[in-house]
């Protein structure tokens, strides 16, 4: 079929397009738009078989779930043949505004299943639960029996009829696909048990032991009132006089091979709000008894002992993960079995909404193991060694999810609620996501070999071989896929149970779920052909190269076409962006705390100049100062000195004489030193006015003869000291040099 762009884009008719279909088509029966459902060419599973790789598709089952009598409105999904169903519009003119608003997809849209379940006015709830069984779960139970796995699981939206359709009710005839399981498997291997003390281990393993003690676990549960679809054995048993009555089983019996024994264990896990939960753990108080409010309260406040969440741990034989630490208990009978059963689920969490009175919000994992025994093969006593070659496991593992849903549908706007719907949604859509990519890994392995396509993720980049590279599957983001991934890396069937309620008011979240069944059952599983005594170790398929990818080949993966790695790239470019503004942010800063430094330093540099300027023009005043008082005081000696020689002794003549040649020193210094060197501190100034050698003060007497000398020369040294005299008068003072100088 020819796509528009936009249509081969988001995988839904675009508006002319649908506009001409209709008017071609007509009516609902005639031609429709297939939106959602890829032709059989571009099938994955298609492509796998064109390259001879056996592989089986998801097997997708349809159950339409019937009208409860106080519905107003049209079915929206309505069966026209065995495999086909047709999505229509809702009639209501409300429903219909809504769905406008959220969805494009007003024509009514064909999906294809493997087989159809519409209720039908001449089959009772028994048989149609009876049939439902026998077309859609009895051939898992009968690979179960042959050795093989399988994985059932049940998808739609809440109150749609899941719960219903696992467990059934306790009405004589109505269990549901997990009771009438154990049913089969019981009557089948009946005079055939096991009984020897070896038990299953792992995801495939045995070993030597017994079963964990279940006996405690029933025998302290509380008589409390049922979930519907949980027939307690003993209460199935009784009548209301206390008479007894026949528990309703199914009465399928399936052959079993001849050679073997067998016994049943089974486990029972629940995934909460992304947390692993053993649900045959000791007994909890039932949630069930309690009022809505004491429930949420108990939920708000643990009263009792609080659950220990369990860890997923890998098997290196098969490669699969199992939880860690679950309870195996070994089932004999198919009383205990239901009675088991029945305290698991009164232990799975389950509150009410607005949209089902009694919602499941958990996942919930029921496993069966089948432990066969191999009786041609002796062993010795103390041969565990040898165990594999005696024992081998099978499992059949049946899924009941809890509903997608839309909040405002479902009044869980806050709370525990709102966390649960919120881990609920979020598990959902990462199955989706592991199917579609695997979906798209497979329809890539038919362009090129794995061998090429390992290659290209390791050598080349160019976009042709970009384009043809496997994708990783994000297993990993949920607690639910990665439970759900040995089975889809090829470790047994998968089949898938899709509830629709065609008269609730959730017509787009219907619509979804049906858009997912369509790309679900596009998506091969290659399952070991032959029953092996190990399934769990069967060979790899070209999807175990998604696990091969995953596991070595981290970093190599498609930016192109994996969601979640663009959704890594892009946030990755976010915090490349941010990290690029923090660091221009930074440099900003810097720059400004720089330059805030440098004028701090600047202003302390300035400030520092100022009061040296200020302690240098001091003392060159105190300078000028003390050398005026000098010549002062050398001018008015200079003066006296004539009228002394007359009248003064001869040491006062001494004096003078020797006076001479120390102010002549002394004007040379005067004159040279401001401009010569730096100003002379005053405190050195005033020191040597006290020093004899400025020849101011003179400590000794001259000797006779020196006296003589000094007065022969005195009429020369008076006129040098007039000359002096002069000069100083003439020439600048020394502050006014040194002030020069400094300029
Ligand atoms: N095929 C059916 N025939 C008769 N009654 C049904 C059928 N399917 C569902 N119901 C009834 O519809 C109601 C809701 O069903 P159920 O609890 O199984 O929904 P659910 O999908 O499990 O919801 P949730 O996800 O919220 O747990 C129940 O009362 C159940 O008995």
């Amino acid at each position: 079929m020819g796509l528009a762009p936009e249509e081969r884009r988001t995988g839904f008719p675009t508006k002319p397009d649908m506009a001409l279909k209709r008017s071609v088509a007509g009516s609902v029966g005639a031609r429709v738009p297939m939106s959602g459902i890829r032709t059989p060419s571009a099938s994955s599973v298609g492509r796998l078989a064109e390259l001879g790789v056996s592989s089986e598709p998801i097997q997708a089952f349809l159950r339409i779930r019937p009208d409860n009598h106080d519905s107003q409105m049209d079915p929206y999904l309505k069966a026209v043949s065995e495999t086909e169903a047709v999505l229509n519009p809702p009639s209501d003119a409300s429903v219909r505004r809504y769905a406008r608003l959220r969805h494009a997809a007003q024509a009514p849209t064909k999906y294809t299943f493997s087989r159809v379940f519409a209720p039908m006015p001449c089959e009772s709830p028994k048989e149609a639960q009876e049939s439902f069984f026998q077309r859609t779960t009895l051939s898992p139970v009968k690979d179960l029996l042959e050795g093989k796995n399988s994985l059932v699981f049940t998808y739609g939206v809440t109150n749609s009829g899941k719960t219903y359709t696992v467990q059934g009710n306790d009405k004589p005839g109505e269990a549901g696909i997990l009771p009438r399981t154990m049913d089969v498997i019981f009557n089948s291997i009946q005079g055939r048990e096991c009984n020897k003390a070896v038990r299953p281990m792992g995801l495939t393993g045995v070993q030597p032991g017994v079963s964990d003690p279940s006996k405690s676990l029933l025998a302290s549960r509380p008589r409390a009132k049922l979930r519907p679809g949980m027939g307690r054995a003993a209460d199935m048993g009784s009548g209301q006089a206390g008479v007894p009555e026949p528990l309703t089983t199914d009465p399928t019996t399936l052959d079993v091979h001849p050679d073997y024994r067998y016994s049943v264990w089974v486990s029972y896990v629940e995934v909460y709000n992304e947390k692993l939960y053993d649900l045959l753990e000791a007994p909890m108080p039932s949630l069930l008894a309690r009022s809505d409010a004491a429930r949420d309260e108990a939920e708000e406040k643990p009263s009792g002992p609080a659950r220990r969440p369990l860890l997923l741990k890998s098997e290196v034989e098969s490669g699969g993960k199992y939880v860690g630490g679950l309870k195996e208990i070994k089932v004999n009978s198919i009383h205990e079995a239901r009675e088991i059963l029945r305290c698991g689920q009164e232990n799975r969490t389950v509150f009410s909404t607005m949209a089902n009175r009694s919602s499941s919000r958990s996942h919930s994992v029921f496993t069966i193991k089948i432990l066969r025994e191999l009786t041609s093969v002796q062993l010795g006593e103390r041969d565990v060694s040898g165990l594999s070659r005696k024992y081998f496991v099978s499992r059949l593992s049946i899924v009941d999810l809890a509903g997608s849903e839309r909040i405002a549908n479902t009044d869980v706007s806050a709370g525990p609620r709102l966390k649960e719907a919120g881990s609920i949604n979020k598990s959902l859509m990462c199955l989706g996501q592991c199917l579609e990519t695997m979906r798209k890994n497979q329809l890539r392995a038919g362009i090129v070999s794995p061998c090429d396509a390992r290659m290209a993720l390791s050598s080349s980049r160019s976009d042709d071989t970009r384009k043809r590279r496997q994708s990783i599957v994000p297993f990993r983001h949920s607690k639910l896929t990665e439970l759900f991934q040995s089975f889809f890396m090829g470790d047994g069937k998968v089949v898938m149970i899709v509830n629709v309620n065609p008269y609730g008011t959730g017509y787009e979240e219907s619509a979804n779920v049906m858009r997912f069944s369509a790309m679900a059952k596009e998506v091969g599983i290659q399952v070991s052909a032959a029953p092996g005594p190990a399934p769990g170790s069967a060979d790899v398929s070209s999807l175990s190269l998604v696990s091969q990818a995953e596991s070595d080949h981290d970093e190599e993966v498609d930016e192109d076409t994996d969601e979640f790695v663009n959704m890594l790239l892009e946030e990755n470019e976010r915090l490349r962006q941010r990290c690029e503004r923090a660091e221009s942010l930074c440099q900003t800063l810097e720059k400004t705390v720089r330059d805030e430094m440098a004028q701090h330093m600047e202003e302390a540099l300035s400030h520092m100049r100022q009061y040296y300027e200020r302690q240098l023009q001091a003392e060159i005043d105190a300078s000028d100062a003390f050398l005026d008082r000098k010549i002062d005081l050398l001018a008015r000696m200079t003066r006296a000195a004539p009228q002394e020689s007359s009248f003064t002794s001869s040491e006062t003549d001494d004096e003078s004489v020797s006076a001479a040649p120390v102010l002549q020193s002394n004007a040379s210094r005067v004159n040279q030193t401001p401009r010569a060197s730096a100003p002379t501190k005053p405190t050195d100034l005033a020191g040597s006015a006290d020093e004899s050698q400025d020849g101011l003060i003179l400590p000794h007497t001259p000797s006779p003869q020196k006296r003589m000398r000094r007065l022969g020369a005195r009429a020369v040294q008076n006129d040098d000291m007039e000359r002096l005299v002069h000069h100083m008068d003439t020439e600048p003072t020394p502050s006014h040099s040194l002030r020069r100088a400094l300029r």
